[in-house]
């Protein structure tokens, strides 16, 4: 059975009644938003803060309600993926293009449960290419900085060769690096880089990851929060 459903139906279980739900971006959270619209038509009160327009038009056509993030002030339970997870449940994200507002939706959150299927887990973070969000004002000036640091930066192209603008009208460099040492210390180096907005460095966010493996889920939970 594909682990991506698995893990995402699976995770539609921690959603209670009267919830405001933080809804992920990427095709394993695709099937979680399958459940909640399910759950919604069963007759429970839901409202969903989407992390990209992508959900957000995947979750109108599935007549989930949304509200926007700064109706909530609190958000109950976030469900999302991720590009890689480490055992101390740091996270890589922003394959899709939402590290931005899915960083803002995860803080603004109560629980977040991470869904994936289990090639995502590693022992060391890196391997999968860091997103990082950059201003398009002096876009490629930011991304000499990021080479001159040897962050071996690749600008993200769409699949017609046009660059990829996030949703918040920003660039993406892909940083190369093989492997991060000390995510902690690479996340802060990040941010004090001029041009850079945000990075997908999610260090010790989520409270449970559900990951499908060989047609069952496992659930891990983080004690440490
Ligand atoms: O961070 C993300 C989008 O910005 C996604 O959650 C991440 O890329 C995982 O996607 P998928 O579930 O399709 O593997």
């Amino acid at each position: 059975m594909n682990e991506k459903k698995q893990a995402g139906e699976y995770a539609a279980g921690y959603i209670k009644d009267g919830m405001t739900i933080g809804l992920g971006t990427g095709s394993t959270v695709y099937y979680t938003l399958a459940k909640i619209s399910e759950l919604v038509k069963q007759g429970m009160t839901l409202k969903g803060v989407a992390t990209s327009t992508n959900t957000a038009r995947i979750a109108e056509s599935m007549h989930i309600p949304l509200i926007d993030l700064n109706e909530t002030e609190i958000i109950d339970l976030t469900i999302d993926g991720a590009d890689e997870i480490d055992p101390q449940f740091n996270g890589i994200k922003g394959g899709g293009g939402a590290l931005l507002r899915e960083k803002l939706v995860a803080n603004a959150s109560n629980k977040i449960v991470w869904v994936a299927s289990h090639t995502k887990l590693v022992q060391k973070l890196g391997k999968f290419p860091l997103p990082v969000e950059v201003i398009s004002f002096g876009s490629e000036h930011t991304g000499r900085l990021l080479a001159k640091n040897n962050l071996v930066p690749v600008l993200r192209k769409k699949e017609n060769g046009k660059t990829f603008y996030t949703d918040s009208g920003n660039v993406i460099y892909d940083l190369h690096l093989k492997e991060i040492a000390e995510p902690g210390k690479f996340a802060d180096m990040l941010k004090q880089l001029p041009g850079v907005v945000e990075h997908g460095l999610f260090l010790k966010h989520p409270n449970v990851v559900v990951t499908g493996v060989n047609g069952s889920v496992v659930i891990r939970e983080n004690k440490e929060i």
